[in-house]
């Protein structure tokens, strides 16, 4: 995945700034305040946005043509922020709907991929009853899965952990960190125990700016210590540390 230069403007509202960005495969954890641009940054990525000002590639295709956004599809997972999920379906038989349109013509294919992340995301209890009737945790929990459908070589996912309780917060995350070694995993959170437990590289985007990517060792070890008798800044330490340093700067 490749970034240059990238900014949107909705309504001449600059809501991206000139955001730069190269990362592989691995899950990388996006984090920012409320209103900083992570949705519509990961529009973008999910190729659900046309880039008008910058450059985007994901998978070597280029985001910029339509052709390089539906070449891209065949090989994404994507989950927004807000989801409506068919409310008479049941999630069994959406996530077969899903498969079906990825592209996956053997059924017992879709059924078995269906049936594992059905497993692994603790639906089995809900898997055939009426997404409608479902709890907000297991309808999330589905969207997710759809995402993962057809193993996808990008997964870009919005807040998936949004509305989850903690023990589905673990599951995903196991889940997400299980994923196959040349996956690209990109997901966007406000929990910093979501990319301290899965992410070995972070970015932070505040007010439409990159204002950080890599390690979150490296926010740790730039961030002051709160006071002499405390050893090493925790996570939230340095994330609060470069939020108050991002607002000086302006
Ligand atoms: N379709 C739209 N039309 C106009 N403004 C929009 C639209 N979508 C988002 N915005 C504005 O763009 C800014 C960035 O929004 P965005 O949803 O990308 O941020 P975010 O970091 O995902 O926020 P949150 O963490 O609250 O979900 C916000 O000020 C938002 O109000």
């Amino acid at each position: 995945m490749v970034i240059a230069g990238l900014s949107h403007t909705y309504r001449r509202r600059r809501v991206l700034d000139g955001v730069d960005a190269a990362f592989g495969p691995g899950v990388l954890g996006l984090l920012g305040p409320n209103g900083a641009g992570k949705t519509t940054l990961l529009r973008l990525l999910a190729g659900v946005l046309r880039p008008r000002s910058g450059r985007v590639e994901a998978l070597g295709h280029d985001l910029r043509t339509r052709a390089g956004r539906r070449a891209l599809r065949r090989d994404l997972g994507y989950l927004p922020q807000e989801t409506r999920l068919p409310p008479d379906m049941s999630p069994r038989d959406f996530l077969d709907y899903i498969g079906l349109l990825k592209g996956m013509p053997d059924p017992r294919e879709r059924a078995h991929q269906a049936e594992d992340l059905i497993r692994r995301l603790g639906l089995a209890e809900e898997a055939d009853r009426r997404m409608g009737t479902l709890s907000a945790g297991a309808r999330r929990r589905t969207g997710a899965a759809q995402a993962l459908m057809g193993r996808p070589r990008l997964v870009v996912l919005d807040e998936p952990t949004a509305g989850l309780d903690p023990e589905e917060r673990v599951r995903l995350r196991t889940l997400l960190a299980s994923l196959d070694d040349a996956c690209t995993v990109i997901v966007s959170t406000h929990l910093l125990d979501d990319v301290k437990a899965l992410s070995p590289e972070i970015a932070v985007l505040a007010r439409g700016r990159m204002v950080f990517s890599g390690p979150p060792g490296d926010l740790v070890a730039d961030a002051p210590r709160p006071d002499a008798r405390s050893g090493r800044p925790s996570l939230e330490e340095g994330y609060a540390a470069l939020m108050r340093t991002v607002r000086e700067e302006e």
